[in-house]
């Protein structure tokens, strides 16, 4: 069956492998409780969790996917003797896979792996916020996306620990059940870390209900996709396209949208530069997303157009 399925449909179903065994990685480094702090630059922590996360997952996709192009936030020597997962997603890989997807071989696959996500709030004890992602483009597009949350239910001893969501755009999502967010609010997401004067201005025009402060690109969107916010707008140039690239291909696999916070998509292709320049702007449906681009002030738009 697996050697037969197409390699996208194999592709995701290892992903989701990788990143629970990522997630297990994740929880190991913070229980034996050395984190191996690097600061990478101002308010950019590295920890060991982050570089072994990212050995595991890139490891075990090249050795599985030779010849695709892999790009990992943290910069780093990949180690050859990674301990390999054999495990693969059995759900997954018996999914229908998009038409346009079936004979694409590996080597016009680009993954886009951010091996811990919210590395900031997992140093100050924020589990919840921690998530690992694995996105997948095809033609400069997400066409696929896991995003990996070890933390879920850790303040619950009853419920299983962890938890891991896909989506493939034209075919459906998985790990969670999509919740629209509440209608009559406007209940806006951003980051808790990297605040900057304009993105609390971009913040303060779209007259909030109320404000979310939370960590990682994936938390954020994971609020997004069970009805917990409206809108992640971030009107800065600090997000990677390894941070947007899984979230992405689940909000628009539910009919929500990612782009820039002018209301353009990114290009995910393998020779992009890395910075999603021109800020992040998300929602769970498309109308409220013509909203919060038609809201953010030109001012705003022209402090962060990337150049
Ligand atoms: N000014 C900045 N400098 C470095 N990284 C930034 C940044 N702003 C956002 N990011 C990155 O974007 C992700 C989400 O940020 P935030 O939680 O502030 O919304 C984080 O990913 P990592 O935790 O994977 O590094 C974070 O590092
Ligand atoms: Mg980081
Ligand atoms: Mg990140
Ligand atoms: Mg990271």
């Amino acid at each position: 069956m697996a050697s037969t399925s197409p390699v996208f449909l194999r592709l995701m179903a290892n992903a989701v492998a990788v990143a629970n065994h990522a997630g297990n990685i994740i929880r190991e480094v913070m229980s034996k409780g050395d984190l191996g702090i690097v600061e990478k630059g101002v308010n950019d922590p590295q920890t060991e969790a982050d570089r072994r996360a990212q050995q595991c997952i890139i490891g075990n996709l090249n050795k599985k996917f030779p010849l695709m192009s892999i790009i990992g936030e943290e910069d780093l020597a990949q180690e050859t003797n990674v301990e390999l997962v054999s495990d693969i997603d059995k759900e997954v890989l018996n999914l229908r896979c998009p038409e346009e997807l079936v004979n694409v071989t590996e080597e016009d696959f680009v993954v886009w792996v951010d091996p811990l996500d919210g590395t900031a709030e997992y140093t100050a004890g924020m589990l919840d916020h921690v998530t690992v992602l694995i996105g997948i483009a095809h033609k400069n597009r997400p066409v696929g996306g896991v995003i990996h949350q070890p933390y879920y239910n850790y303040k619950n001893d009853k419920a299983g620990l962890g938890r891991t969501m896909w989506g493939i755009p034209g075919i459906g999502v998985g790990g969670f059940k999509p919740i629209p967010p509440p209608e009559g609010k406007r209940l806006v997401v951003t980051t808790r870390s990297h605040m900057t004067p304009v993105v609390q201005q971009a913040l303060e025009a779209l007259k909030p209900d109320e404000i979310l402060r939370v960590g990682g690109a994936g938390y954020k969107v994971m609020l997004l996709m069970e009805g917990h916010a409206t809108a992640y707008v971030f009107a800065s140039p600090g997000c990677k396209k390894w941070d947007t690239c899984a979230p992405e291909a689940i909000l628009t696999a539910m009919g929500g949208r990612l782009t820039d916070i002018h209301g353009t998509p990114y290009s995910y292709a393998s020779t992009e530069m890395h910075p999603n320049k021109r800020g992040v702007l998300a929602a769970a449906k498309s109308d409220d997303h013509k909203w919060f681009v038609e809201n953010i002030p030109d001012e705003v738009k022209q402090l962060v157009q990337g150049s």
